[in-house]
């Protein structure tokens, strides 16, 4: 097993010898070197055997060039060997992507030479004992020349366009494909020395240490840990055989097919006849899809569909996911407590409700937590399991092992309204309200956080999702009503600036892309081709002047630093109620959750690569000018980091801990 160079090293000096003089001299050996694969042969450990004249793999075996995951590029010969010896297009699938292919996949593609069931190494062993007295020459992957198909020119053109679109501004995909057309059109020595340069620009960027942040960052939310001490070293999970889903609307589908697709017997609950109908056609559609994908059979025989409530009974784990709506959801657990075994676990889908309100509808609240997913939930790797006041690690830990088990990065989160995720979400999208108040477009404003790096700007976003699930909050919050002494749209509340210009386009019945018209116009509802609405200019034009708004130049920077700035703010005062126990947690669930750019490392990474005293001094600098808007008062934490000297993100634990034990 080689899972390549140590990636803690990177930051400093590295370690052992020299990998590339060391792989040319074992291809340029005179006896024959043949690699055994076990486990895993990845990046450096693939080069290695790249280097070698002979290569058997285990069945088992998964191989693969991941570098550009960690803003890098197989700097040790590997974008120089690989295309030789698979061929330019293959090379070009494995180095820009990462992926990891299974042996019979590297049988197929001439990456290695065998594949067995038995003891690796005794074959390969035997192997070389067989090929001792054939020459060599032939088998030094260096000499080969590099199979390019004849329209080489146009295949580098589609793909680098291909790939400039998704990268969405990260550099190391780029560079991959360089360094591979350096392979297809040079000499090998030149392909090593442009190897080389490219990787040296890499190796120092800045995309480069947040990604391989973010690769521990994603390791570091296992260890999960809670206000109270449990921690994920020391509170057992229970097995969960059985679970259920109560509610089959969107959310509960997704649910649906990812507990039966990791092999899970789910009990699915719909109790309107039609919508359970529909239900069952549309999961069986996305379990079937699902399974030609992978080449396997479809999980159907899995679910067992109910009307009743009182089909749960028997279930170690139900997780709820029913409208949202507090009085709904806590007569559903009401009767789950009445009606489930004493044991099982009671799981809330809430994006953002208070757990313990539902907690304190059983008659064992320690046994409540929320596991909020992220729709779609079959696809989507987020999960937010979330602690109340009374959950038990037991809980915790057991919804924590249930989303590993469905292929989900889960993050351990303290109950608040919107937990992480949504909470820090309101600061970002009022900002973008504000910004059209003031003179933006909402073309302008996505353009600017696309360029950053999101899968989609706010207002495509909310197009996405639908502008009316807002709206019902904030109408359960009083918030989405006029003033009832004018009747006109009010600016402000609860003493706080407040921007209505959401709730208006509901009022209108645009909900976005469900009904053809939202932030942008479409085509017809269901459409996801945006285009810029005249008729939403004229009505921004008519609602500043009607609030005696005076539209201004807002620039590129601004943009970012009012979203961004806001929503990082919003996430120091997460780490200080104690709501997120880390950074990475934060980081993990903005880059699976909400697309943050990975290559960025996540909010507060980025925070830490701005430099902490330029985000305090920037929201100090728009608070001034909105004194209004407290989600722009810099937090206390935020000031005390500054004030500790900007310490590294590694370090901002400690200074959390004293924030907090002195609260
Ligand atoms: C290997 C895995 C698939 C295993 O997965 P699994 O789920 O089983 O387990 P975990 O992921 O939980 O891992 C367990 C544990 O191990 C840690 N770990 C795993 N891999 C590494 C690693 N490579 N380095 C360090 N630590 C690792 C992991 O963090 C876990 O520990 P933790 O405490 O965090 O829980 C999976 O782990 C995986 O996918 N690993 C990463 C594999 C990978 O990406 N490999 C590529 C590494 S990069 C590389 O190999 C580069 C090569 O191309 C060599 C380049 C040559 C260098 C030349 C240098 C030129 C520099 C030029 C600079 C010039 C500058 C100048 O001019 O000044």
């Amino acid at each position: 097993m080689h899972s390549g160079a140590d990636i803690k090293e990177f930051g400093g000096q590295m370690s052992g010898p020299p990998l590339i003089p060391m792989i040319h001299a074992i291809e340029a050996a005179s006896k024959p070197v043949v690699a055994a694969i076990e486990g895993i042969a990845l990046g450096g450990g693939l080069e290695l055997a790249l280097g070698c004249h002979y290569r058997i793999a285990h069945s088992k075996a998964r191989v693969g060039l991941p570098e550009v995951t960690l803003g890098l590029l197989p700097g040790a010969g590997g974008s120089q060997r690989l295309p030789r010896l698979i061929g330019v297009p293959a090379a070009l699938d494995l180095i820009t992507t990462g992926r990891h292919v299974t042996a019979a996949e590297a049988l197929k593609f001439g990456l290695v030479d065998q594949i067995t069931d038995h003891n690796t190494v005794n074959v390969a062993v035997k192997f070389a004992q067989r090929v001792a007295d054939q020459p060599l020459d032939a088998r030094r992957i260096s000499t080969y020349p590099c199979l390019c198909p004849s329209d080489v020119a146009v295949l580098f053109e589609e793909v680098m366009q291909r790939v400039r679109r998704t990268a969405r501004g990260a550099i190391a995909p780029i560079a991959c494909v360089q360094a591979v057309r350096a392979a297809a059109t040079l000499p090998y020595n030149q392909g090593m020395e442009r190897e080389r340069e490219l990787m040296a620009t890499l190796f120092t960027s800045g995309q480069a240490r947040a990604l391989q942040y973010f690769f521990f960052a994603q390791r570091a939310v296992g260890r999960w840990s809670m206000p109270s001490g449990a921690r994920w070293d020391t509170s057992k999970p229970r097995p969960v055989h059985k679970a259920a889903v109560i509610g089959l609307g969107t959310m509960g589908r997704g649910i649906t097919v990812a507990l039966a697709q990791a092999g899970f017997s789910v009990v699915a609950v719909e109790t309107q006849e039609k919508q359970l109908m529909e239900a069952k056609q549309a999961i069986s559609g996305m379990l079937e899809r699902g399974a030609k994908r992978r080449g396997v059979a479809p999980a159907l025989d899995k679910i067992n569909y109910g009307r009743n409530i009182q089909s749960v009974a028997d279930v170690d784990l139900v997780i709820e996911a029913v409208f949202e709506d507090m009085a709904l959801k806590k007569k559903v657990f009401q009767q789950l407590s009445a009606v489930c075994k004493p044991s099982t676990f009671l799981c809330s889908n809430t994006s953002g409700l208070d757990i313990d309100q539902l907690a304190c509808q059983t008659r064992n609240p320690e046994l409540v937590v929320g596991m909020h997913f992220f729709a779609p939930a079959h696809v989507m790797k987020l999960l937010e399991v979330v602690y109340g006041p009374k959950s038990s690690p037991l809980a915790v830990a057991t919804a924590m092992q249930l989303g590993k088990k469905i292929g989900k990065v889960s993050v351990a989160v303290g109950n608040c309204r919107g937990f992480v995720g949504n909470r820090m979400l309101k600061p970002y999208l009022e900002q973008a309200l504000f910004l059209l108040e003031e003179g933006a477009t909402p073309e302008f404003v996505d353009q600017v956080l696309e360029e950053f790096g999101f899968a989609m700007g706010v207002f495509r976003m909310s197009d996405l999702s639908g502008l009316d699930v807002g709206w019902k909050v904030r109408m359960a919050d009083g918030l989405a009503m006029p003033d009832p002494t004018t009747g006109q749209p009010t600016r402000l509340r609860q003493g706080r600036r407040y921007s209505p210009l959401g709730d208006l386009l509901c009022e209108q019945g645009r909900f976005g892309q469900k009904t053809g018209r939202g932030w942008y116009q479409y085509d017809k509802p269901g459409s996801q081709v945006a285009k810029p609405d005249p008729w939403l200019h004229s009505f921004l034009d008519e609602y500043r002047a009607r609030h005696a708004l005076v539209a201004h130049r807002i620039d590129h920077q601004e943009v970012l630093e009012r979203c961004l700035y806001s929503m990082i703010n919003e996430g120091f005062r997460i780490l200080e109620d104690g709501i997120a126990a880390g950074p990475e947690d934060i980081d993990v669930i903005y880059v699976f959750g909400y697309s943050w750019p990975r290559h960025h490392g996540g909010p507060m990474f980025y925070a830490a690569t701005v430099g902490l005293n330029k985000v305090l001094e920037r929201l100090e600098h728009y608070y001034q000018a909105h004194p209004d808007v407290p989600s722009l008062q810099p937090c206390h934490l935020l000031r005390k980091l500054v004030a500790s000297g900007s310490p590294p993100i590694q370090k901002w634990r400690e200074v959390i801990k004293k924030v907090r034990s002195q609260l």
